[in-house]
């Protein structure tokens, strides 16, 4: 059942391209699917960027050149036939969205599209010039690959790249929804807790764009022998800006947006050049809303005021293409209006737009795609670590007189710390006192200005996060950092990623090796939501699970890396006195199968409860440590937290 559903979208395309081989034998139709499938391919690669990782690439332009380029000049200089010059233009343009995913370890946001776009005008002007190896802007002239020894037909050339496009959608589809999607998903959501997680997120995101890049490559190279004739000022950051607007109008994190959003930006320029057509589907347009709106208001999921602007908006230009003569003058007008319409109104683009309307008209909450059944959950699977009274009292951690300045103000100044084995070590003292920054000492994100931390004996100072975590060291956070697009379970298997040894090649052809892995990701991913009980909300995005549950779910998914420490900040905050008691319980029970806490808290009565040793920080300085009870009676303590 689960398999004919992911298949389906596959079978559905199949059909259409089918259909359409059939039904129209029009060269020029021919050549225009031809080139709406080649941009769907690159769309497909670009989307793990923008849409999974969350960055913003105006390169793309660029990396569509060199994927076309690549196989251009192979095959001008040495006659190369297609079979080696797809690969090669995969490879290069990936190596060179390496090197675009370099600025975006850096910045983000606006400087990063400044950045890929400097890097697109860089690879058009290096195409230009570079006259010995591309002819410049003569450009470079190819004919279609031969096949079976004769030269493919339209129809025949058609058939290759549909067949590399529904290839591109599933091998997509499935690095997308393995270990690696989880891992760009994670690092878009929340970087910090990302690599706290022992996922790098410099690794991903630079894993991201060389992937992103080789679709690219693989798009640009069917377009060479598409177009038979290649020249750099088709490469141009008009281009860049398109293929952009196309994800965010077909809608991110889709494979049918991407190829709605290639349509569009194929299709659109055609149907603004006739003014029959462009009426047609502007009334069509039109009716289709004030349909959509009426049905809409009539079941009360919005309000007249809401749709009133995009209603009279469609209407208009419906009205406005009946009284136009001839198009050509405005084209650029109504190009901008329509995208304008569509950024504003429909943010999550045209599929998530569709999606909603269907989920508000028929009533179904939405479920997020991969959901897995609770049933016959074994808890004790996903909690494996039992130390088993190894080395109980034992010295697993040291903070050697730790310095922490930002500036002119020692956040921590010159703090020592013993914590041993399976206890639980709090950490008190009054707001601004330097506990969370102690926290992120430890788990790598600060590097202390002087003094060393020892864990297991080995120094961690100057590692980075990931291998931080990796080593044992978990934590949450005091203010949630949860993968909120994600489930309850991709979040927890995020914390799994440790797990998985298998490579893209086993991911795209679903091996045994991969399959075997993720099956047990899940199993363990489940019985970890057991454990916190939070099973029954595993396929709920994390972002709609109310704050206690948040709290819990963050410590299942650091328990998923296998800690042998446990750093928790804050877990009571912002809990009901029922939630607090369930917390209590879940920290005795990790802590009696051997794994060691540092807890951060300001509810007395838990630090008092749960805690073996406490120290209490002041301004940055240790002022007192000891039992709960003792530093309780402190002087110190008590002048610290009440004043004088
Ligand atoms: N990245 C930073 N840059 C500059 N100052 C910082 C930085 N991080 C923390 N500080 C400062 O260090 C001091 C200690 O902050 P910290 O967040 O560790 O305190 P805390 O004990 O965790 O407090 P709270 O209980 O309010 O969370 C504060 O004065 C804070 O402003």
């Amino acid at each position: 059942m689960m398999k004919l559903k992911s298949a389906l979208p596959v079978l559905i395309a199949v059909f259409a391209l089918l259909g359409f081989s059939v039904a129209v034998h029009n060269p020029y139709y021919i050549h225009l699917a031809e080139t709406i499938l080649i941009y769907v391919i690159l769309l497909f690669g670009l989307d793990i960027v923008v849409g999974y990782v969350g960055q913003v690439s105006l390169g793309h332009a660029g990396l569509f050149g060199i994927g076309s380029y690549t196989a251009g000049v192979l095959f001008m200089h040495f006659g190369a036939p297609i079979w080696m010059t797809i690969p090669a233009a995969i490879f290069v343009t990936a190596f060179f969205g390496g090197l675009l995913a370099l600025p975006a370890l850096k910045v983000v946001g606006p400087y990063l599209a400044m950045v890929t776009l400097a890097f697109g005008t860089i690879v058009q002007i290096l195409i230009n010039e570079m006259t010995w190896l591309t002819e410049g802007p003569l450009g470079i002239k190819l004919p279609k690959p031969e096949l079976f020894g004769s030269t493919a037909t339209e129809l025949e050339y058609f058939w290759i790249v549909a067949i590399l496009m529904l290839a591109s959608m599933v091998v997509v589809d499935r690095f997308l929804k393995s270990q690696m999607g989880r891992a760009f998903e994670a690092l878009r959501d929340s970087p910090i807790a990302c690599d706290c997680m022992g996922v790098s997120v410099y690794r991903y995101k630079v894993i991201a764009f060389v992937i992103s890049a080789g679709f690219a490559g693989l798009a640009g190279c069917l377009y060479a022998y598409s177009e038979q004739y290649i020249s750099p000022n088709t490469y141009n950051n008009e281009l860049a800006v398109l293929f952009l607007l196309a994800i965010i109008m077909g809608g991110r994190k889709s494979r049918t947006g991407a190829i709605i959003g290639a349509a569009i930006i194929v299709l659109l320029p055609k149907l603004l050049d006739d003014i029959h057509l462009f009426r047609i589907v502007a009334a069509t347009i039109a009716i289709a809303m004030i349909v959509g709106s009426i049905i809409a208001i009539g079941k009360k999921i919005t309000s007249f005021k809401r749709v009133a602007i995009p209603l009279a908006g469609t209407v208009g230009l419906a009205v406005f293409s009946f009284w136009l003569d001839s198009i050509a003058d405005w084209r650029l007008s109504i190009f901008g209006f329509m995208i304008l319409l569509v950024v504003y109104y429909l943010q999550d683009g045209i599929v998530g737009f569709a999606k909603n309307f269907y989920f508000a008209l028929s009533g179904k909450t939405k479920t997020a795609r991969g959901g897995v059944s609770i049933e016959g959950v074994d808890e004790s699977v996903g909690f494996i670590r039992d130390v088993g009274g190894k080395n109980i009292g034992a010295e697993l951690l040291k903070v050697d007189s730790v310095l922490m300045q930002f500036g002119g103000l020692k956040a921590l100044n010159n703090v020592s710390l013993s914590i041993k084995r399976g206890t639980i070590h709090g950490l008190i003292g009054p707001n601004g006192s330097g506990k969370s920054t102690m926290m992120n000492v430890l788990t790598g994100i600060y590097i202390p200005t002087a003094g060393n931390v020892l864990y297991a004996g080995k120094s961690v100072v100057g590692s980075t996060s990931s291998n931080i975590a990796l080593s044992g060291i978990a934590r949450t956070f005091q203010n949630v950092q949860l993968f909120g697009e994600m489930t309850a379970l991709q979040n927890i298997m995020v914390g799994l990623h440790h797990t998985f040894k298998s490579n893209l090649i086993e991911i795209g052809l679903h091996l045994p090796a991969y399959l075997k892995e993720e099956r047990e990701a899940r199993k363990r991913g489940m019985a970890l939501l057991k454990f916190v009980g939070l099973e029954e909300l595993a396929n709920e995005e994390a972002r709609n699970l109310p704050y206690g549950k948040q709290r819990l779910l963050e410590i299942a998914r650091a328990l998923a890396l296998d800690p042998e420490l446990l750093l928790l900040d804050e877990p009571a905050a912002g809990l009901t006195a029922p939630d607090i008691k369930e917390l209590l319980r879940i920290i005795r029970k990790i802590r009696d199968s051997g794994v060691t806490f540092i807890l951060i808290e300001h509810h007395m009565d838990v630090v008092m409860s749960l805690c073996d040793t406490v120290s209490v920080l002041d301004f940055g300085q240790k002022i007192a440590e000891g039992k709960p009870a003792e530093v309780q009676a402190d002087e110190k303590v008590i002048h610290a937290y009440l004043g004088a």
